[in-house]
């Protein structure tokens, strides 16, 4: 797994070098011939242009000039001021070292300039804001940033491309599009995540020094980057000595007579991820609509009020099917009521492994009052408890209805607040959005995200059978669930991939997920076993 460090964090590891002796000056240069380095990977290379800002991002911008200037590469600095004017020591003493070099540079250009220049431009070098930048890019990075994405140039960002927060991931209409981003020291979280996703391109990591990995450990990682290898014996190993019991039973709760459909997509997609029995148990009314779409799953009728949603008397009912379950999966479609309310509280006091998904969140909010954190004995319990909401329903649970978490950072620190109520390794939350974060009291796991297919009505509760189906087959104590759940992330982007081809990037429903799940699983264990054959991008 790669570590992710909070932006705040990174300064640890650069005060840390200095300690060793990497003074930060050695690093700019290290980082600027880092970024050269990539310059020079690419094809057919001949012209470069390096937009400088005033800070050290700026300063690595200069030095990545300088040394492309030495490797006999036609390079232009484009900057704001002239390297006498730099404020910043470093990055003025950089700027002046190139200039002598003989680098050329535009001080201020107008628009046009910077236009034309890119015409004849292979790859741009972006080195205008880094770390340090905040709020909107104000001008003349605005425009410059506008110029570059209009050019068609191959763009290799450097740390984090320019208009990005490196820590939320958030942008604001501005924004460098790289296809590249040599990223310095360690991944960021706003490189992986929401606007980062679309702007950074191909990450590459750049440690600049070998003492880097012992001090981004140190400095106590807020996620880690799942790879591959990493899911290696997460899911017992196949054997033909099983029977559809041993393969992992699922039981699915939920479903109203307005949403029938929802536990539906979770059974089903519970089967096609492996589990060897799957039951769905829905109020009375809705066991008729749903039996005649699925004859592979018995479902359960149990006892219902007028409105069409679980009744009191289902609670009992419920628990006494989970505890014969390998695991249950408890919320799709199934509406917030008393009665409801009271599945849930049952299911969760009964020690049965369970994943919480959808309206089985938003009941969980009510009997929370919107404040989870505040029940720790709620929470207490041995067996796996995996909390699956989206943004919205995390919110909810931890009191941030009106505003929920905007970023990954913010979604893992609400979800953090949950597991720390309880401080057990047997909760999980699986916080969910464009890039999910698998977080538990020991580590956030961050899975490889799938694609905005993904982004269907109905592709929640997909994932929530997948989550319970895997529960069911996995032979992974407590403290590896958060693993287990980024396994079942990717197995669902993956098929959204897989749905996307089938379908058109626009097309896919949550069925279509369904119907790849099996393929994914099979094409990401043949990638585990053998990581060089295939390229999953
Ligand atoms: N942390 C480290 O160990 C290393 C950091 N390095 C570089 O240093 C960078 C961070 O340097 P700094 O802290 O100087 O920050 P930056 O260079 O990212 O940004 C600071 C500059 O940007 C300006 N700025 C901020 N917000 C702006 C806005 N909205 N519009 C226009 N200008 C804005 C500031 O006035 C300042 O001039 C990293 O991103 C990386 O590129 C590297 O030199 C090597 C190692
Ligand atoms: N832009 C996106 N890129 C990748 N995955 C996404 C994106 N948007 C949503 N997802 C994934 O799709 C699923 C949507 O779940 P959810 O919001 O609960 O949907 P629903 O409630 O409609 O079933 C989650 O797994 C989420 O991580
Ligand atoms: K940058």
């Amino acid at each position: 797994m790669q570590p992710v460090l909070n932006v705040e964090d990174v300064k640890r590891v650069e005060s840390g070098l200095t300690e060793v002796g990497v003074s930060i000056s050695e690093l700019m240069h290290r980082a600027g011939t880092a970024a050269a380095n990539e310059v020079m990977r690419t094809d057919d290379v001949s012209s470069v242009t390096v937009f400088c800002g005033l800070g050290n991002n700026g300063g690595d911008g200069w030095v990545a000039a300088e040394s492309l200037r030495k490797r006999d590469i036609d390079v232009t600095v484009v900057t704001p001021v002239a390297p006498d004017d730099i404020q910043g020591d470093l990055a003025r003493v950089v700027a002046k070292s190139a200039q002598s070099a003989g680098v050329k540079m535009l001080v201020a250009p107008p628009k046009g300039r910077v236009e034309e220049l890119l015409l004849s431009t292979d790859v741009v070098v972006d080195a205008m804001l880094g770390t340090g930048f905040h709020g909107d890019p104000r001008a003349p990075f605005d425009i410059w940033i506008e110029c570059i994405n209009a050019s068609g140039a191959t763009v290799i960002a450097v740390d984090v491309p320019s208009g990005l927060s490196a820590q939320t991931g958030l942008a604001s209409s501005r924004c460098v599009i790289a296809d590249m981003t040599v990223t310095m020291l360690v991944l960021k979280p706003g490189l992986l995540a929401d606007m980062g996703r679309d702007a950074c391109g191909t990450i590459v990591v750049a440690p600049l020094a070998e003492q880097t990995e012992r001090l981004v450990l140190e400095a106590d990682p807020v996620a880690w980057r799942a790879d591959l290898e990493d899911y290696v014996d997460v899911l017992a190993p196949p054997s033909n000595a099983v029977d559809k019991f041993t393969r992992g039973s699922v039981l699915v709760v939920g479903g109203s007579l307005r949403f029938p459909g929802a536990p539906l997509l979770a059974a089903q997609a519970a089967a096609r991820s492996g589990a060897g029995y799957v039951t769905l148990a829905v109020p009375e009314p809705v066991a008729p609509i749903l039996q005649s779409q699925m004859p592979e799953i018995p479902v359960m009728g149990l006892p219902s009020d007028p409105d069409g949603t679980f009744s009191a008397e289902a609670a009992d009912i419920v628990a006494e099917l989970a505890l014969k379950r390998t695991a249950t999966l408890v919320g799709p479609g199934m509406r917030v009521s008393g009665g409801t309310v009271g599945v849930v509280s049952k299911l969760i006091s009964s020690e049965v492994p369970l994943v919480i998904d959808a309206d089985g969140l938003n009941c969980l909010a009510r009997l929370t009052s919107n404040k989870l954190d505040d029940f720790p004995e709620l929470l207490r319990r041995n067996e796996p408890l995996i909390l699956t909401p989206h943004r919205r329903e995390l919110g909810r649970l931890v009191g941030q209805q009106e505003v929920p978490p905007a970023s990954l950072t913010a979604a893992m620190e609400a979800a953090r607040r949950i597991v720390w109520t309880d401080g057990g390794s047997e909760i999980t939350v699986v916080a969910k959005g464009s890039a999910t974060a698998c977080v538990s009291v020991d580590a956030a796991v961050l899975p490889k995200p799938g694609p905005a297919a993904l982004a269907t009505a109905g592709s929640g509760d997909v994932l929530g059978g997948v989550v319970a189906a895997f529960l069911a087959r996995s032979n992974v104590g407590n403290d590896d669930l958060p693993v287990l759940s980024a396994l079942a992330c990717e197995v669902h982007g993956y098929a959204g991939s897989i749905a996307a081809e089938r379908f058109g990037s626009h097309g896919v429903m949550a069925r279509d997920i369904i119907d790849a799940l099996g393929l994914a699983e099979d094409a990401l264990e043949e990638q585990i076993a053998f990581p060089e054959s295939t390229d999953m991008d």
